[in-house]
């Protein structure tokens, strides 16, 4: 069997190196995000985030995470606007959590670590595809969103309410009529920078758009994000937590510039 990263002590994110040598890279992801340092940038558009309920296809244990899975063969849900130009469609959203509630987030805030962390992943149009997308520095753009411990969401439940379906690794089922848009704080404001995918390959494609405001998720909601396995059904039962990359320990001079 071949020994695949994870989120192990064996095979965690000090170690995917080994397989992935740009995890060493110049843009890598997470990143801790210190407000006052970012740059002001007042050529920056607002963000456009357009999505169709209708492209919504199925939710999956994906062995790292779960992710609902959209249509993308139109430009029916869309990301236009903020620092992008063209269109980006919706491939995906998933999330990364912790073991407690507190720590889970990839990207910190000035050294906070929030719960947990939504990723909406979209592939620019102006590729064939988000293959072909994935491997260009203006590939991707990935919008995230902080969970902060507090109420429940209530649109997270429907999100949630279908995690007993696919429990073990690999299981899927249909969800369909989903609109994202709920999942979205009320505010829209936003840091951003140049930097990659946060789990291998760890390709340097990612606009990274990450949103200011965080949406809330309660103690109840975030157990049964801890209630999915990392594993397969006749496995050994491991639950899946802690499943995010750590923003590097020091950021080096250069760090990224990051545009309010
Ligand atoms: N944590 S992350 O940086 O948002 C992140 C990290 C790794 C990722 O790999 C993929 N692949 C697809 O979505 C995909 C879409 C279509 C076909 C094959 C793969 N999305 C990712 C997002
Ligand atoms: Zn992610």
């Amino acid at each position: 069997m071949s020994h695949g990263w994870g989120y192990g002590p064996s095979n965690g994110p000090d170690k995917w190196v080994e397989n992935f040598p740009i995890a060493d890279g110049p843009r890598q992801s997470p990143v801790n995000i210190v407000p006052g340092e970012a740059q002001y940038d007042s050529a920056l558009q607002a963000l456009s985030l357009k999505y169709d309920p209708s492209t919504s296809r199925g939710i999956v244990n994906s062995g790292h995470s779960f992710q609902v899975d959209f249509a993308d063969d139109d430009d029916s849900s869309s990301l236009t606007g903020g620092p992008i130009s063209g269109t980006y469609r919706l491939r995906q959203f998933h999330f990364h959590w912790g073991g407690s509630d507190d720590r889970g987030s990839e990207h910190t805030v000035a050294g906070t670590k929030y719960a947990a962390e939504l990723h909406l992943v979209h592939w620019n149009t102006k590729y064939p595809s988000f293959g072909d997308a994935a491997s260009q520095p203006d590939g991707l753009a990935v919008v995230g969103v902080f969970l902060q411990v507090g109420g429940a969401g209530a649109q997270l439940q429907t999100v949630l309410g279908a995690l007993d379906a696919i429990k073990a690794k690999g299981q899927q089922t249909t969800f369909e009529n989903f609109d994202p848009t709920v999942l979205l704080p009320g505010s829209l404001d936003y840091w951003t920078y140049d930097g990659s995918l946060t789990t291998p390959p760890l390709l340097e494609s990612v606009t990274w758009i990450v949103l200011k405001e965080p949406i809330s998720v309660s103690s109840d909601q975030m157990s049964k994000f801890r209630s999915l396995l990392f594993t397969a059904e006749g496995e050994d039962a491991s639950c899946m937590m802690d499943n995010f990359r750590p923003p590097p320990a020091s950021q080096g001079s250069q760090g990224p510039r990051l545009l309010p």
